[in-house]
């Protein structure tokens, strides 16, 4: 397929082997173009984490290259955004507080960080909530804070790793849409991670789909690059469609279960 716009990041032929001996992932390539949002899909233990930690710099590949055609800084790093699946909050810091972190660690002071602040937590809908503590709010509020908290850096790039996997369907289905929103008003490019065929069915205009371990790209669905779905999106045959396309590939990865 022609690529118009170079990739932002770009995996070529990366290997993963950890110091266990474990080789996560070999012949890895994958192109992120700016603007996309791209979900990994693959079964469990087949490297999906390990590329978005690559990509984050928290670890070095073996062999192969990562490189950054697209990124305008000379610190692309600066420019990412992490989630995990657990928010990972300060439970003894306030809602803003624990938004404050990343820049307070770039030594940005409060007062400075403000604007900031408010702007993050406006954007996942808890501007009412900066003085709460995360005790006092729900799991899917929770995970709005951690989201907040990885925007607070302006990220180019948001990193996702299976943020939604323990919420209930209601809330997933929620921040699933106002990730959408996000995304779009934010122009900004993410990779998500998650088990969940539907869930990358709804979000990706790109589904990679990696076989077992060690883990490489063996296919990729296309979706449609949209901010907002159609209220009746989830009801409707596209989604049946792509959800039935991407689950037949996967499950041809799957080794098959033994009793
Ligand atoms: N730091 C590490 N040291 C040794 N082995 C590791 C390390 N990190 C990951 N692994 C191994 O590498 C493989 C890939 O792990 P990774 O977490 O990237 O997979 P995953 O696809 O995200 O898994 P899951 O779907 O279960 O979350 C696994 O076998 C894991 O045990």
């Amino acid at each position: 397929m022609t690529q118009l716009s170079p990739a932002l990041v770009s995996l070529r032929d990366v290997t993963k082997v950890f110091s266990n001996g474990v080789t996560a992932l070999a012949g890895f390539n994958l192109d992120v173009v700016a603007g996309e949002f791209v979900s990994l899909l693959g079964p469990s233990g087949c490297g999906k984490s390990t590329v978005l930690r690559l990509i984050a710099g928290l670890a070095q590949p073996t062999e192969g290259s990562i490189t950054w055609p697209g990124a305008t800084g000379a610190d692309h790093r600066g420019e990412i955004g992490f989630v995990f699946q657990d928010p990972t909050l300060m439970p003894w810091s306030s809602v803003a507080d624990n938004v404050w972190l990343p820049l307070r660690l770039r030594g940005v002071s409060k007062r400075d960080a403000r604007d900031r602040i408010a702007e993050s937590l406006a954007l996942v809908g808890l501007s009412d909530f900066a003085k709460a503590y995360p005790r006092e709010l729900s799991g899917g509020m929770r995970m709005r804070v951690s989201i907040a908290r990885a925007l607070s850096l302006k990220p180019r790039l948001l990193l996702m790793d299976e943020p939604f996997a323990a919420l209930d369907e209601i809330a997933r289905f929620r921040l699933n849409d106002d990730l959408l929103r996000l995304q779009g008003e934010l122009r900004c490019t993410v990779v998500f991670v998650t088990h969940s065929v539907y869930e990358s069915a709804y979000l990706s205009s790109r589904v990679a789909i990696m076989s077992g371990r060690p883990g490489r790209i063996v296919a990729e669905v296309r979706g449609e690059r949209r901010a907002e779905r159609p209220k009746d999106f989830r009801a409707g045959a596209r989604y049946a469609e792509l959800s039935g396309r991407i689950s037949r590939i996967l499950l041809e990865q799957a080794p098959e279960e033994r009793p």
